[in-house]
């Protein structure tokens, strides 16, 4: 039974439908070195953003298969390092986004009217109405950087509020931000027009401490500032500083540079303008019951053997595309395999030929599929979905993709033609009813085959009796044949013979096989 180890907290629900596929372990709380210790035992890791994946951890996950976030950021796995290693990392794209939506809008609310500080003055005995005046969000202006699912969520609500709204993000179109009610505009113009300013995007070398000194003082000194999206994004010494000196009126931080927070942060000592909260834009009963299926679902499935439906290293594909594609990408697979065998693997490039339906739907996952298939003759298991691309990219293998819809003798077809310096070797396959594969051409020879573990396949003059040879030397080693297929363009001129065995050709087979008088080529398969 394949190893999963938990280590964040994950609802139960999570954890009940791993155990079907999977021994569970939840162990929370593990230090780096503690991870790496155990890291080596386990098919599968599940996480929030508690645990670090350090690029020292995924180098000791030697069993390690997929990496499944219970949530949205990944930035506490380093993806590089997983996808070279060719490990999965998935998340849960929309299991919080109304979490995380909602937080935003009770901290927009919150600093408005004071309700933490007033809530603890009561309790504390106090009953000071003036202290917490607030101000209205109606008519005022919130600028939304990052207008994705979280963001447009937030925007509809505050719309709905009355607010006017600003949106910055450079790759959404005018289109999409007038549809949800927002004029997109440039960042400066957003931090100077913005009576509030919340934060929606990711964290990444590009938006690291995109709120500084700077920033800040283009921005209305009565303005108030939220992030419920990533720690970092905002220099924290610059914000302390604003708000201590009035240059800011306030800011609701949900996520910090440092988490947990340090317990002698300068952020802890401000007054009533800020207001902290540890981390919980996520925590609702509904995100995590969503967010643990969907990610339990993911692990189990890649388990399984089966493809992720959110993956962040390897190309997402909708249900509805994937399973439409994936017997394809078998196919892809075993001709990818098929040509690399032949090839010998000194592949230049790949020529991928998408005909029929095959050239109307996406091709990446094709290539890719492809690709896994041409590299794994020399790579073996460390080639899958997740590196295929970057493996071949790294081996000099240029890619080039041709489409032709008209439909010939398959609803869909692919050619795969691997070429170098001196040769060029070229195999066709198509789907039968029930998605049976067939290979239907080698090196352009016609052919109609069902790829097998164990091949033969020679390359020959069309003659009387070579056949029968063939079929003579396999005997005398005692290997049996399950079937046979000679493919030709014209009588006497060169064939290809395909043959399909029950057992592996035993040592030697093959230079019998190469001194029979017609052969001029022969090939052990194994696919
Ligand atoms: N506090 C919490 O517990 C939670 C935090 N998050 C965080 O919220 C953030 C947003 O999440 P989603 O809306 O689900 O992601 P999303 O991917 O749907 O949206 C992110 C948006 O940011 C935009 N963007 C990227 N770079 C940008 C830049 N330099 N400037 C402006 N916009 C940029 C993208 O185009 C995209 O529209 C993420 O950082 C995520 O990790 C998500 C869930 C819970
Ligand atoms: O989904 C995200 O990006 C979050 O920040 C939520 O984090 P969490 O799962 O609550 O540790």
């Amino acid at each position: 039974m394949p190893k999963v180890l938990v280590s964040d907290p994950i609802e139960q629900v999570g954890l009940d439908l791993l155990a079907q596929v999977a021994q569970v372990d939840v162990k929370i709380g593990l230090s780096e070195e503690e991870l790496i210790k155990i890291i080596p035992e386990y098919d599968a890791l599940m996480i929030r953003s508690g645990t670090k994946v350090t690029k020292d951890v995924i180098e000791a996950a030697n069993q390690l298969k997929i990496i499944g976030r219970a949530g949205v950021g990944v930035d506490n796995v380093d993806v590089p390092a997983a996808t070279r290693k060719g490990i999965i990392v998935v998340n849960s794209p929309e299991g919080n986004t109304i979490a995380a939506a909602e937080h935003t809008l009770a901290m927009m609310l919150s600093l408005a009217r004071h309700i933490p500080d007033a809530n603890a003055a009561v309790k504390a005995g106090q009953w000071d109405r003036k202290r917490f005046t607030g101000v209205e969000i109606y008519k005022k202006t919130l600028g939304i950087i990052g207008l994705g699912k979280i963001g447009s969520h937030v925007a509809t609500v505050a719309r709905a509020m009355g607010m006017k709204l600003l949106a910055y993000d450079p790759y959404l179109s005018t289109e999409r931000a007038e549809q949800l009610g927002c004029r997109l505009v440039e960042l400066d113009v957003l931090f100077a027009e913005s009576d509030f300013i919340t934060l929606h995007l990711p964290k990444t070398p590009e938006t690291q401490h995109l709120i500084n000194a700077k920033t800040i003082a283009k921005m209305k000194p009565t303005a108030r500032i939220i992030n419920c999206a990533r720690g970092g994004i905002i220099d924290e010494v610059a914000l302390v500083e604003a708000l201590k000196s009035g240059r800011l009126a306030g800011a609701a931080l949900d996520v910090f540079e440092n988490e947990p927070l340090e317990a002698d942060s300068p952020l802890r000592s401000l007054g009533m303008e800020a207001i902290l909260t540890p981390h919980l834009g996520a925590s609702t009963e509904e995100a995590q019951v969503n967010v643990a299926i969907d990610v339990a679902e993911q692990i189990r499935d890649v388990l399984l053997g089966l493809p992720a439906r959110s993956a962040v290293n390897i190309p997402g594909l909708r249900p509805d595309v994937l399973e439409k594609l994936a017997p394809y990408m078998q196919l892809a697979e075993t001709l990818g395999n098929l040509v690399g065998q032949l090839a010998g693997g000194r592949v230049e490039s790949l020529e991928v030929r998408l005909q029929g339906e095959l050239a109307t739907n996406e091709s990446q996952p094709i290539v890719i599929a492809a690709l896994k298939g041409l590299l794994s003759p020399a790579l073996r298991e460390r080639v899958n979905y997740v590196n295929a691309g970057l493996e071949a990219k790294e081996r000099g293998i240029r890619v080039v993709e041709t489409r032709d819809e008209s439909q010939r003798d398959y609803a869909g077809s692919l050619t795969l033609i691997a070429k170098s310096p001196s040769m060029t070797r070229s195999v066709s396959g198509a789907l039968l009813s029930h998605n049976e594969l067939r290979i239907t051409s080698i090196d352009d020879f016609p052919i109609s085959v069902a790829p097998t573990r164990y091949m033969l396949l020679t390359l020959h003059r069309d003659m009387p009796g070579i056949i029968g040879k063939i079929g003579t030397q396999l005997g005398s080693f005692n290997v049996n044949i399950a079937s046979m297929q000679v493919g030709r363009k014209m009588v006497r001129g060169n064939a290809v013979m395909v043959i399909s065995l029950d057992d592996p050709l035993p040592e030697g087979l093959l230079e019998e096989i190469l001194k029979v008088p017609g052969i001029r080529d022969a090939y052990i398969v194994n696919l």
